[in-house]
C-alpha cells in the first residue's frame, strides 16, 4: 500500500527572536519575519494526527524550576523531560524539519528574487545576476525532494513524506494480525474553501514579498476525506442495554456483510451476544485483551457508533493513539456528536463507504497526573486522553477547591470554588456549557478553561490557544482534596502536592459530518439545545 503524508500548518508560534530585538526601533519593511511551525496535520497509513506543538513543552520545561511549589519541581522536571522525549518522535521532528526547510527555501528564494529586482533597478538587467538567481533557485529546488523522487503527493507546498517514510514510529503494518483483515484502506484528507472540493488546501500565511503577515487564506477549512481504495473493515461500538441499539446493530452488520462484504469488529460483549443469538455472526471479530485492542487502529477503516454522545466518547476512549474516522448514528437524546439518522443507515453508510465525505477533526486532551508521593519514581502514571473534558472538583468535600493553575510559563489563577473544567472545543457544549463556558465550534483550535461555581464575581471563563500546556496543582495548604474525572468517568483523587498536566493530544477524533462541520454544529445547538429560540415579536405595538 502506498504510504503518504500531508503536512499543513495549524498552530502557529511567532518566533520573536527573528523579529527586531529592540522593539522600539521601527522595522524595515523587508525585514525577515519567521513564523515557526508549531503543529501540522498528518495522515499516515490511515492514521490522523495533529503532530503537536513542541513549543509549549519547551516553555513548560523552562519554567518548571521557577514555579513557587518547590517540592514537586523535581518530579515535574522529570515529567517535562519525559514529555519532551515523547514529543521528539520521528514523525513530529521530521514534519517540522521538512516544513522549516521549506520555509527557509522560500525565504531564500524571495530574498534572491528581491536582490535580483534591486540589482535590475540599479544596474539594469544583468545576465550574471539572472544566472546566479537561476542557479540558486535550482539548487534550492534540488534540496527539497521533488514530488516524483519522494513519492510525494505533489499537491502541497510542504511535504515531509520522504523524511518520514523510513522513520515513522507508527503501527507495524506487516504484523501477523494484518492477515486477518487485510490492509487498511488508504485515504486522503484535503482542506478546501467552503463548497470548494477541488482539494486546494495549501496556502501561505506570510507574504515574504513585504514581510507582512496575512491571514487572507484561513488555516482551518472544511476537511474532506477521500478513500484511495475501498474501506474493508468496520468496528461497531454500541450503547449497552438497549434493545433498539442491539436490533439495529445486527441489521447493519448483516447489510454490510451481504452488500459490501465487509469485515466486522465488535466489542467482546457484543460479539458474545450476537454469536449466542445466531451462528450466522460467527464471522465477526473482536479482541481478547488490551494488547489486541491497542492494535485495532491498524485494522479498522471506519468506526460506526450506535448510541448517544456517550457512545462516541466511549469509542474514542478505546483508541489512545490514532483514531479511524467515526460515523456516529443517533440513538440517544441529545446527539451533539451523532449527526447520522439511524433510520437512513443504508444511504448514509453507502455514501461514506463509496464517496468522499466531510469530517470534523475533534481535538482531544491528554493528561498526566503527577503524584507528590511518587515524585522520586521514574515511572509516571499512564496519560489519560479525553474528547470532552477533564474536570477537577471538590467531590464530597465541603470545602472550596483551591487549585493553582499555570499555563506554560505563566501563572493563570487560583480556582476557589466548586472546581475547574479544562475542555476541548467539542466538550464546549457539554459540562463546560453548563458551567457558563462559551459554545465553541469544534474546529476552532483552543482549550476552554471554565470554573465551576467560582467564589468570585469576576472569574469569567477563558479560551486558551491549543498549543499551551496547562498545569493544575493542589497546593500543600489546600484545605480539602480534589477529584479529577475524565469525560465524566474514571474519577481519581488528588492530594496536596499532586499536579495534573494537560495539553492537546496529537491524535484527534475524525468524525464524519452529515453536511459539513459548521452546518452540523449549528444544527446540534439549534435542535439539541434550542439555542436562542424565541417567539418573534409581532408588528403591532407601540410606535417607535
Ligand atoms: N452538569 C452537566 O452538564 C454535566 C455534569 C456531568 C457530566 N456532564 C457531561 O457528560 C459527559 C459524559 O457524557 P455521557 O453521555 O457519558 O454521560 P451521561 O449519560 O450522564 O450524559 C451526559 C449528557 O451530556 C451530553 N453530552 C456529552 N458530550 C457532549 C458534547 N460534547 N456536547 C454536548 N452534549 C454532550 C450527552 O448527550 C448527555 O445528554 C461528560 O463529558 C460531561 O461533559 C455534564
Ligand atoms: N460501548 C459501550 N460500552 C460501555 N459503556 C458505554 C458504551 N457506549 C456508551 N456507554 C455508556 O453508556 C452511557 C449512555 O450512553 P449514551 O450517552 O450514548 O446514551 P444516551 O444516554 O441514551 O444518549 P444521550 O447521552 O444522547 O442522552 C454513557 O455513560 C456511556 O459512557
Amino acid at each position: 500500500m502506498e504510504k503518504w503524508r500531508t503536512a499543513e500548518r495549524r498552530g502557529k508560534g511567532l518566533d520573536h527572536a527573528a523579529m527586531s530585538a529592540d522593539e522600539t526601533q521601527p522595522k524595515a519593511c523587508d525585514e525577515r519575519i519567521d513564523l515557526s511551525v508549531a503543529a501540522s496535520y498528518q495522515a499516515e497509513n490511515g492514521s490522523i494526527t495533529t503532530v503537536g506543538s513542541m513549543e509549549s513543552e519547551k516553555a513548560a520545561y523552562a519554567f518548571l524550576p521557577q514555579t513557587p511549589i518547590e517540592s514537586t519541581d523535581d518530579h515535574l522536571v522529570e515529567f517535562a523531560e519525559a514529555m519532551r522525549t515523547l514529543r521528539q518522535v520521528a514523525e513530529g521532528k521530521a514534519a517540522a524539519q521538512a516544513e522549516a526547510a521549506e520555509w527557509k527555501r522560500k525565504y531564500e528564494l524571495e530574498k534572491a528574487v528581491k536582490a535580483h529586482k534591486h540589482h535590475s533597478l540599479i544596474k539594469g538587467c544583468s545576465n550574471c545576476v539572472k544566472d546566479k538567481l537561476e542557479h540558486l533557485a535550482s539548487k534550492l529546488t534540488l534540496e527539497t525532494a521533488s514530488a516524483d523522487q519522494a513519492g510525494c503527493c505533489g499537491n502541497h507546498g510542504i511535504c515531509s513524506r520522504q523524511i518520514l517514510q523510513d522513520q515513522c514510529p507508527g503501527p507495524n503494518r506487516k504484523s501477523d494480525d494484518d492477515k486477518i483483515v487485510g490492509q487498511k484502506a488508504p485515504f486522503r484528507l484535503s482542506w478546501g474553501l467552503n463548497g470548494d472540493k477541488s482539494g486546494q488546501h495549501k496556502h501561505d500565511f506570510v507574504s515574504f514579498e513585504k514581510g507582512d503577515i496575512t491571514t487572507a487564506e484561513r488555516s482551518n477549512k472544511q476537511i474532506l476525506l477521500k478513500w484511495e481504495s475501498p474501506p474493508q473493515t468496520v468496528l461497531f461500538v454500541t450503547k449497552p442495554n438497549s434493545s433498539a441499539v442491539h436490533t439495529l446493530c445486527s441489521e447493519m452488520i448483516r447489510w454490510l456483510k451481504e452488500h459490501n462484504n465487509m469485515n466486522i469488529f465488535v466489542e467482546p460483549r457484543v460479539s458474545k451476544e450476537l454469536v449466542t443469538e445466531d451462528s450466522y455472526f460467527n464471522f465477526i471479530q473482536t479482541w481478547d485483551n488490551d494488547q489486541e485492542m491497542k492494535t485495532l487502529h491498524t485494522k479498522v477503516d471506519l468506526i460506526v457508533t450506535l448510541g448517544g454522545d456517550g457512545t462516541v466518547l466511549w469509542a474514542a476512549s478505546l483508541f489512545r493513539g490514532p483514531v479511524p474516522p467515526v460515523v456516529a448514528f443517533s440513538l440517544g437524546s441529545l446527539g451533539f456528536m451523532t449527526p447520522f439518522p439511524s433510520e437512513q443507515y443504508r444511504e448514509c453508510l453507502g455514501n461514506v463507504l463509496k464517496r468522499p465525505f466531510t469530517i470534523t477533526l475533534r481535538s482531544r486532551l491528554q493528561c498526566q497526573v503527577i503524584r507528590d508521593a511518587a515524585k522520586d519514581e521514574v515511572e509516571t502514571e499512564e496519560p489519560i486522553i479525553v474528547l470532552n473534558e477533564i474536570t477537577i472538583d471538590r467531590g464530597m468535600s465541603s470545602y472550596l477547591t483551591y487549585l493553582e493553575c499555570y499555563c506554560d510559563s505563566s501563572f493563570v489563577t487560583c480556582v476557589q470554588g466548586d472546581g475547574l473544567i479544562i475542555s476541548t472545543t467539542s466538550g464546549s457544549t457539554a459540562y463546560s456549557l453548563a458551567a457558563g463556558g462559551s459554545m465553541v465550534h469544534p474546529q476552532v483550535p483552543g482549550i476552554l478553561f471554565t470554573p465551576i461555581c467560582p467564589h468570585s464575581l469576576s472569574f469569567r471563563p477563558l479560551i486558551l490557544p491549543e498549543y499551551v500546556t496547562l498545569r493544575v496543582q493542589i497546593p500543600f495548604n489546600s484545605r480539602g482534596q480534589a477529584w479529577a474525572s475524565f469525560d465524566g468517568k474514571g474519577r481519581i483523587q488528588l492530594g496536596p502536592g499532586d499536579a495534573l498536566i494537560c495539553s492537546i493530544s496529537p491524535w484527534p477524533v475524525p468524525t464524519a459530518c452529515l453536511v459539513d462541520s459548521t452546518t452540523d454544529f449549528l444544527r446540534s445547538i439549534h435542535e439539541g439545545l434550542h439555542w436562542n429560540l424565541r417567539k418573534s415579536q409581532s408588528l403591532d405595538g407601540p410606535a417607535a
